[in-house]
C-alpha cells in the first residue's frame, strides 16, 4: 500500500530556499514503492513580512499543523533588520515553534571521519564525535515576559526575562534521558545556577528527573565552562541538556566542530512526535543567491524528518549512507573544502547525493 505522506516546505529567506530544494531533490529520490509525498509550501519570515506583512500567516500554521513534517531553510536577512520586534523574521520562526509547542530541539553533532581535517579543532579530537545537544526550544528568555525597549530615567534600557517553569524544565530533561537511554547513557545538564535562580530550578529538576533513570549518569556544567570544555574535549560528551539561549549557542560552537555549520541539521519535536526540521544555520546573507550553500545540513536535517515524524528511518540511513559517501569520494561545498580542493556549487552536491543513493 502508498504511503504518502504530507511534507510542508517553508525554504523562507535567504539561501533558505536554495538549500530547501536540494533537499526536496533527494526526498523526490527516495520517492517509489510504499514512500510516496504530497509536497506543499508555506511562506514564513522575510518573505512572508513581504507578501502579508507578518512573518507567520494563519495559512502558514494552518498548513503545518495539518503536515505529517515541516521542512524549513531558514528566516531572516539585512532587508528585514529595522522592523519592529514583532514583525522581524526571527518572530516568525519564534512563534511557529511555539504555536506547535516544538519545545524538543534536537541537534547531533555529528563529525564525519571525512571531515575530520575541515574541523577547526585537531583531526584525532573530532574524529568519531557524536554528542547530541537537546536544547529546550520554547521556553527561557527568548520568550519570556517582561520584555521590550522602554524610557527609564531618560534612557532607553532593554528588557529580556529568562523564566523557566518546573514542567518545562521536566520535560525537556526528562527528553534528553530518553535519548541518552539509547546512546551512552551521559546527561551533561548545562546552566549557569551559580548566578541565575532559573538556573538554580533547572540543576534541581533535573537531578529530580534523573531519579527516574538510575541507569544513566547526571553531571552538570556551568555554560561557560561547557564553552571552552566543547572546543577543548568534545569527546567527554554524549546528551548535552540546555536551556533555549544556551543551546543556541552551543550548536553553534559544535557545528564547527563538525567542519562547518552547513553540515549541522536539527529536528524539533512535540510530545505527539510531529516535527519541524532545520538546519541549525541561518539565512546567510553574505552567501545567498550565488549558488555556494552547502545543502548538506538540510538534507541531513530530511533524513530526521524520515527517521523521527515519518517512522522510515531505513530511508534516513539511505540519505545519511549517501552523504558518507560523498564526503568519502572527495565532493565538497567551499565551507567545508580544503586548500586547492575543487568546490562544488550547491546543486552539484544535492545531484552527488542523489547519485549516491543505494
Ligand atoms: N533558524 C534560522 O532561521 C536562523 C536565522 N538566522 C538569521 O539569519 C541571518 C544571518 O545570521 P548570521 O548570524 O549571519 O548566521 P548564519 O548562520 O546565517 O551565517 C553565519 C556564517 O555561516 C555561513 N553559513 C551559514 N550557513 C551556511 C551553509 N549552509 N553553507 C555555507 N556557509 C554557511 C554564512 O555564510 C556566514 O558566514 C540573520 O537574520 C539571523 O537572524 C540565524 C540563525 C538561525
Ligand atoms: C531565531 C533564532 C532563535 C534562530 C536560531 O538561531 C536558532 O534556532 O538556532
Ligand atoms: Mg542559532
Amino acid at each position: 500500500m502508498s504511503d504518502q505522506k504530507k511534507i510542508l516546505l517553508l525554504p523562507g529567506d535567504g539561501i533558505g530556499p536554495e538549500v530547501v530544494a536540494e533537499a526536496r531533490r533527494v526526498l523526490e529520490a527516495l520517492q517509489g514503492g510504499d514512500f510516496n509525498i504530497e509536497f506543499s509550501e508555506g511562506l514564513i519570515g522575510g518573505c512572508a513580512v513581504d507578501a502579508h506583512g507578518t512573518p507567520l500567516p494563519d495559512a502558514t500554521l494552518e498548513k503545518a499543523r495539518a503536515a505529517d513534517a515541516v521542512l524549513m531553510g531558514a528566516v531572516g536577512g539585512p532587508k528585514w533588520d529595522t522592523l519592529d520586534r514583532p514583525l522581524r523574521p526571527e518572530r516568525g520562526l519564534l512563534r511557529i515553534r511555539a504555536a506547535l509547542d516544538l519545545y524538543a530541539n534536537l541537534r547531533p553533532v555529528l563529525c564525519f571521519d571525512e571531515l575530520a581535517e575541515a574541523s577547526t579543532l585537531k583531526p584525532e579530537i573530532v574524529r568519531g564525535l557524536d554528542i547530541l545537544i537537546v536544547r529546550e526550544l520554547t521556553g527561557g528568555i527568548y520568550f519570556g515576559e517582561p520584555r521590550g525597549v522602554v524610557e527609564e530615567g531618560g534612557q532607553r534600557v532593554g528588557i529580556n526575562t529568562e523564566r523557566y517553569s518546573e514542567s518545562e524544565i521536566e520535560r525537556i530533561c526528562r527528553s534528553a534521558f530518553e535519548y541518552a537511554r539509547v546512546r551512552d547513557r551521559r546527561v551533561c545538564s548545562v546552566d549557569k545556577a551559580n548566578v541565575l535562580e532559573s538556573s538554580q530550578l533547572w540543576r534541581d529538576t533535573a537531578e529530580r528527573v534523573a531519579r527516574d533513570y538510575p541507569d544513566c549518569a547526571l553531571s552538570h556544567m556551568y555554560v561557560d565552562n561547557a564553552a571552552m570544555q566543547l572546543v577543548r574535549g568534545p569527546g567527554q560528551f554524549d546528551v548535552l541538556v540546555t536551556s533555549n539561549l544556551f543551546g543556541d549557542i552551543l550548536s553553534d560552537i559544535g557545528a564547527q566542530l563538525t567542519g562547518s555549520i552547513g553540515m549541522l541539521p536539527s529536528a524539533s519535536l512535540n510530545r505527539q512526535g510531529q516535527g519541524l526540521y532545520e538546519p541549525v544555520h541561518g539565512s546567510a546573507p553574505d552567501i545567498a543567491g550565488q549558488g555556494k550553500a552547502n545543502p548538506l545540513a538540510t538534507i541531513l536535517s530530511a533524513a530526521m524528518m524520515l527517521r523521527y515524524s515519518l517512522g522510515r528511518g531505513d530511508l534516513a540511513d539511505r540519505v545519511e549512507a549517501a552523504v558518507k559517501r560523498v564526503l568519502a569520494n572527495g565532493l565538497r561545498t567551499g565551507d567545508i573544502a580544503g586548500p586547492g580542493e575543487a568546490v562544488l556549487s550547491t546543486a552539484q552536491m544535492s545531484a552527488a547525493v542523489v547519485a549516491a543513493l543505494h
